[in-house]
């Protein structure tokens, strides 16, 4: 379990705490939302701050709450633009951000400048695409982070360690927003059998004319 660092004591009035950034990443089901809320509740059971954001066109549960697959939620602010997060997020000390994935490359410096301002940055997301590839600002993120935590789900094939995110659909489209009706985690190698299927289907479609 991820053990908060010391927010620490500043003693002089004007002296501001050393901001950092935590990222938490993995595949879907693997408890990212429900690590960032457990932090964030922490967060505020001392008394600091907090703000939270998502992305706006993560609507899949509540228009505004954050909810974890196990209908854990916490209040949060839908934004559009990564931008919009630094201003919101002036007067907060912990500042968490859910499905970080979906922002533009914008947000990793958004993320900086808070940090710098003296502010604990939380970003929880897929590291990792439909297709097993790096997910938009998240790896880039990983790398200006302090504490990067890679949480695991468990494979829906045979129980082992899932790393990825399947998609059960053809869709070749990057954003498809969905639940367990659209993806299942998946280990390594139940992913690769899933992606070689696909890829031996479509070719069979292409030669009988289908696609
Ligand atoms: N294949 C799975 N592996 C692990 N947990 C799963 C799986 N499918 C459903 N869950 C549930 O999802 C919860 C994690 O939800 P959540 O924090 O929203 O994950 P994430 O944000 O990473 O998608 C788990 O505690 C568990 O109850
Ligand atoms: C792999 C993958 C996922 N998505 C979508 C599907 C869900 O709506 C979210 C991930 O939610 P979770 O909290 O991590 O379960 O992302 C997508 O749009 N594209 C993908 O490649
Ligand atoms: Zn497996």
């Amino acid at each position: 379990m991820f053990v908060e660092p010391n927010l620490g004591n500043p003693s002089a009035e004007n002296e501001k705490s050393t901001g950092w950034i935590e990222v938490v990443c993995g595949s879907m089901f693997s408890g990212k939302t429900e690590e960032l809320i457990r932090r964030l509740k922490r967060a505020s059971l001392a008394q600091q701050k907090v703000e939270i954001f998502k992305p706006a066109i993560d609507t899949r549960y509540d228009e505004e709450d954050i909810v974890s697959h196990n209908k854990n939620s916490i209040r949060s602010t839908p934004v559009e633009f990564a931008r919009d997060i630094t201003l919101l997020a002036q007067q907060s000390e912990v500042v968490g951000i859910d499905e970080v994935q979906f922002f533009d490359e914008g947000i990793v410096d958004v993320a900086v400048e808070l940090a710098d301002m003296g502010k604990r940055v939380i970003v929880a997301g897929l590291d990792m695409d439909f297709q097993g590839k790096p997910f938009g600002p998240v790896p880039a993120l990983m790398s200006v982070a302090e504490f990067v935590t890679k949480v695991h789900a468990v494979c829906m094939n045979c129980g082992a360690v899932a790393n990825y995110s399947y998609r059960l659909s053809e869709s070749e489209q990057k954003v498809v927003l969905g639940e367990k009706d659209a993806y299942e985690a998946r280990c390594r190698k139940c992913f690769n059998k899933g992606m070689n299927e696909k890829t031996r289907q479509n070719k069979t479609e292409a030669v009988s004319g289908k696609n």
